[in-house]
């Protein structure tokens, strides 16, 4: 038979599971895992004390109690700002419990009555729910839009149970009622009320996962020091393109690039500022593409842009205004001196018929030229001879 207790042990039981999903992301570095922890073990003990009313005295089945549950779902918005990056709430938190605790003091050893505990529990709860609502964002990115929408929503439903129970025990007021009774409502306001934090904890746990694959997606497609499109994400877009420019017959270009002398940098002004550089090459360069193009750090000095529907002109003109772009002087500080750069460019234009290899290896060897030849200098890679350009499609810009 369902009880009041028994719905208080089977969340128990749920809150000691959800503690070992969290503990599955400790060591993530993942905001706010910690203080979800402290919430649910603090949950934990509650929620046993709540089910020992009776057995204990009043002052830990009811006082205690209660400030450890109340204090489980302060930890637990502090959790979600922390997440986001949100400053806590520190003060309104210790206000708003400190004011709900006076007054289940009072009802409990100044006026006994259940009902005002209960509203006066339930308004702090349905203001903590309500703040946890809100402090997740309503439209997230689409990868974080799932776990963040169904946590946003399940505070905002549990914010509004609680204030659906502090309104129905107001207009109990003056009815002997008991904490374990087995009526219908109380059952109810009983299960949606101590499943609200395992509910929470779930949506908390997606939310941290959402964050971990999309870091670890990030760091797989970019490179760490650049943020430029790593080698593993510029080849997948590379055969992408290629498959698409050889099915509709569209133009493709690529352009690879290598810092001047880059060695002489590092010796000079050492490694920090060689990083400086490869950085401030990507800045530059990003500014000169446009957005469906790809600009990507093949390794070391080395970088690509791939230009999906750009003829040869278009690449060679790309390929001049980048060279010019990246003929620069770095002023990193006023009392030292300008770090200067230049690059080196190969252009090849993708031949009908050519496979991605064979369209690199002509970038590459026309960069080789342009290195050879004197550096900062662009070098258009010779068609293939059996081969003739694809027709232009569509004009840069
Ligand atoms: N600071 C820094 N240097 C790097 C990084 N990766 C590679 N390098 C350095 O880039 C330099 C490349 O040197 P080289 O291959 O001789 O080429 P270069 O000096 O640019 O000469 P050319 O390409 O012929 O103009 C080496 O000194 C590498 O240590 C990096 O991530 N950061």
């Amino acid at each position: 038979m369902l009880s009041a207790l028994s719905l208080l042990l089977v969340t128990t039981a749920l809150s000691v599971v959800m503690l070992f999903v969290l503990s599955s992301l400790k060591g993530s570095g993942v905001e706010g895992v910690r203080e979800w922890g402290q919430g649910n073990a603090m949950a934990v003990l509650a929620l046993l004390l709540f089910a020992s009313r009776g057995v204990l005295p009043d002052v830990l089945s009811i006082e205690g109690a209660n400030l450890l549950f109340i204090a489980s779902v302060a930890l637990m918005l502090a959790g979600f700002r922390r997440h986001l990056g949100q400053r806590v709430p520190t003060r309104p938190l210790l206000l708003g419990g400190a004011a709900a605790m006076a007054c289940l003091v009072f009802f409990h050893h100044g006026v006994d009555s259940l009902p005002m505990r209960t509203v006066a529990v339930s308004i702090y709860h349905f203001s903590v729910y309500v703040a946890i609502g809100r402090t997740i964002p309503a439209s997230p990115e689409p990868r974080l839009r799932y776990p963040y929408l169904f946590t946003r929503r399940a505070a905002f439903v549990l914010g509004t149970v609680h204030a659906c129970r502090g309104i129905f025990y107001a207009l109990q007021v003056g009815e002997t009622l008991r904490f374990l009774e087995p009526a219908p409502y109380n059952l109810a306001f009983f299960a949606i009320g101590t499943l609200a934090l395992p509910a929470l904890t779930l949506g908390a746990v997606m939310m941290a996962n959402a964050r971990v694959i999309r870091e670890t997606a990030y760091a797989a497609d970019h490179d760490h020091l650049t943020g430029a499109w790593s080698r593993r994400a510029f080849f997948n877009f590379a055969e992408h393109e290629h498959a698409r420019a050889a099915r509709i017959g569209s133009s493709l270009s690529l352009l690879v690039f290598d810092a001047d002398h880059f060695k002489r940098v590092n010796d000079t002004h050492g490694h920090a500022t060689g990083d400086r550089v490869l950085r401030d090459i990507v800045i530059h360069a990003q500014e000169v593409i446009r957005k469906i193009d790809y600009c990507a750090r093949l390794g070391g000095e080395e970088f690509a842009v791939l230009l999906p529907d750009a003829n040869h002109q278009t690449a060679m003109d790309v390929a001049a205004r980048l060279r010019t772009a990246l003929d620069r002087s770095l002023h990193l500080a006023p009392s030292t001196l300008p770090v200067g750069y230049t690059v080196s460019i190969g252009v090849a234009t993708l031949a009908p018929g050519e496979t991605l290899a064979e369209l690199m290896a002509r970038a590459d060897a026309a960069l080789y030229v342009a290195k050879a030849d004197g550096r900062n200098r662009v070098v258009s890679a010779p068609m293939p001879p059996r081969l003739v350009p694809v027709p232009e499609r569509r004009e840069w810009r």
